[in-house]
């Protein structure tokens, strides 16, 4: 199972004073060399975190592989076109939103979503869709040409009590399931820490987690090269069961 490290909130702080550091980049290259099997950031229309300079130099730097998070906008398609990473996952964005709320709405955005993803599959692109566990959401993403999807797993790590947690849980397991069935690539985010990733992980259908806040904040403590050691390990450990 691959650790995508979400790189965002090492920006977040470089940002709180407009200094140079923390940069993103030396995150980045640590976060490869310590085990991350790529590399994710979301350049938002807002640049509250990743600027457009953060993206151009870890384009030129990592080792491992970019995944860049946008949003379906004519802005973010130039620069993805411009950047040419090797992975972009369309993600839902609201400039008040505090974080990603949910997945994207595939089914209400057909012909804008299967346009966004031909123009990034022309330029040699590889797509995932950001998506809620939900199967009709999942055939949308079939259907406009995705052929890679990341389940929300938001509502699963912020769930109010075990009960729901469960209830997620079984979604997104189902969900997985179904998106492999159709053929599609698998890749869960949002919200895991070492404390929730483990029923995640052994999700057998999902072949990949990407995994920034928890990271970052538990690098104030223990280091990145560490916390990534960490969740690499309880990704590992997990494994071990997954069904
Ligand atoms: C799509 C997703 O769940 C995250 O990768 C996203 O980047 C969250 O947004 P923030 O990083 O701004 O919290
Ligand atoms: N797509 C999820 C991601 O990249 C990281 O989300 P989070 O761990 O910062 O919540």
């Amino acid at each position: 199972m691959l650790l995508g490290v979400n790189i965002d909130h090492i920006a977040t702080v470089r940002n709180a004073r407009g200094t140079t550091y923390p940069s993103p980049l030396e995150a980045a290259l640590t976060a490869e060399t310590h085990g991350a099997d790529l590399i994710t950031l979301h350049l938002r229309e807002d640049r509250r975190h990743i600027r457009d300079a953060d993206v151009f130099a870890l384009k030129n730097a990592i080792k491992t592989r970019m995944n860049l998070e946008m949003a379906m906008t004519p802005e973010m398609l130039d620069n993805a076109l411009n950047v040419a990473p090797e992975d972009v996952c369309l993600v839902p964005e609201r400039r008040e939103e505090l974080t990603t709320e949910g997945g994207l709405d595939v089914l209400s955005l057909q012909e804008k979503t299967a346009y966004y993803v031909a123009k990034l599959h022309e330029a040699g692109i590889r797509v995932s869709l950001f998506v809620a566990a939900d199967h009709a959401q999942i055939q949308a993403a079939h259907d406009v040409g995705a052929r890679v999807i990341e389940i929300h797993t938001g509502t699963y790590a912020d769930a109010p009590d075990r009960k729901q947690q469960q209830a997620e849980l079984a979604r997104i397991r189902e969900a997985a399931a179904f998106a492999h069935s159709l053929g599609m690539t698998v890749n869960a985010g949002h919200g895991l820490t070492i404390h929730n990733v483990a029923p995640v992980a052994r999700i057998a259908d999902i072949v990949e987690l990407n995994i920034g806040h928890w990271l970052v904040a538990q690098a104030l403590f223990v280091g990145l090269p560490e916390a990534v050691r960490q969740m690499k390990e309880a990704m590992f450990r997990a494994r071990q069961t997954a069904y």
